[in-house]
């Protein structure tokens, strides 16, 4: 048996959508593995009731098919599912990380990214990595068709989760087709500020990268609350603020000393709205890492 926990992440940073990604230190999905000779799936934990268990249908099922790995598979999830924070891929990261070991099959942490992100291609209808390769590696991570870069960062977060629910699938069909010129340098910029940022552990810079023209304005939409939840952030020391993934997370930068002040800022935002939320004091983490030695 193998028991390891899976780190939730946050996607796309704001400037680098489909490429940026970040462990974060809590929450997280702890995933068992035992050998079996058909695969099943048992989910407890938060949200535990909208994810079937059934293999075709859950992301760790594709990871099982990859590595050629049936197993009774127990899910206890604290990454509460169409979050933004990388539910699905915590699990699928999670899963990889632990079949790879179960069966002794010898792949490298990196070459578990492409395998993990087939489960993201079963929810969200692409095989996009930029959730698994955090969740595995750890760290801050970029992720393109060539493979996946990371650097461990020590920059403090605040993840604010509303009590609503949008899904993945749902928040790529806003994404728009085409940008301009003047986007796109606008975009290049911030991102190439928040990767230098991350290699200097700057939550300054970190925080000015954070914003991007393009994707981000598309998906606040569809995020009530939005604009009030980031302006109260800003107020109390946050140094960049922007939907989490697809949301509805809303994740800020700051500094160690100003995280609670900002936490509960994001909170008043959201209950200004009438919305129920739950912030997270987190920071960027390590990848999944085994429980049982
Ligand atoms: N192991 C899993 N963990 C979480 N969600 C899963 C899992 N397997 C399948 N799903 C489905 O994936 C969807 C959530 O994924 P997604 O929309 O990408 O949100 P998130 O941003 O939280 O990853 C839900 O419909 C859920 O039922
Ligand atoms: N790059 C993806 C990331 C989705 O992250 P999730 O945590 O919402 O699953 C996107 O922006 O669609």
């Amino acid at each position: 048996m193998v028991t390891v926990r899976a780190p939730a992440t946050s996607a796309n940073l704001g400037s680098g959508f489909d490429v940026f990604g970040a462990a974060l230190s809590r929450p997280a999905d702890v995933v068992t593995v035992e050998k079996a000779a058909e695969t099943t799936i048992e989910v407890t934990g938060v949200g535990a009731q909208y994810i079937p268990e059934d293999p075709e249908k859950n992301t760790v099922g594709a990871v099982v098919e990859a590595l050629d790995a049936p197993a009774r598979i127990h899910i206890d999830k604290g990454v509460r599912p169409a979050s933004g924070l990388g539910s699905s891929a915590a699990s699928a990261a999670g899963a990889a990380v632990a079949l790879n070991r179960l069966y002794d099959r010898g792949r490298s942490r990196k070459e578990l990214v492409p395998i993990a992100a087939e489960g993201e291609a079963v929810v969200s209808g692409v095989a996009h990595a930029d959730n698994v390769a955090p969740s595995i590696l750890g760290g801050f991570t970029v992720t393109t068709a060539e493979g996946t870069s990371s650097v461990d960062a020590a920059i403090p977060l605040v993840v604010c989760l509303p009590d609503v629910a949008v899904s993945t699938r749902d928040a790529r069909r806003v994404v728009p087709e085409s940008a301009s010129m003047e986007d796109l340098v606008e975009t290049v910029g911030n991102a190439a500020t928040l990767a230098v940022g991350m290699c200097r552990s700057d939550p300054a810079l970190v925080g000015a990268g954070m914003s991007d023209p393009v994707v981000t304005p598309e998906r606040a939409r569809l995020i009530t609350g939005y604009d009030d939840v980031r302006e109260r952030a800003f107020g109390a020391g946050a140094t960049g603020v922007t939907v989490s993934g697809a949301g509805p997370a809303v994740i800020a930068a700051c500094r160690e000393r100003d995280r609670r002040d900002v936490a509960a800022a994001m909170l008043d935002g959201f209950a200004g709205a009438g919305i129920e939320a739950r912030a997270y004091q987190t920071r960027i983490g390590r990848g999944t890492t085994f429980l049982d030695g």
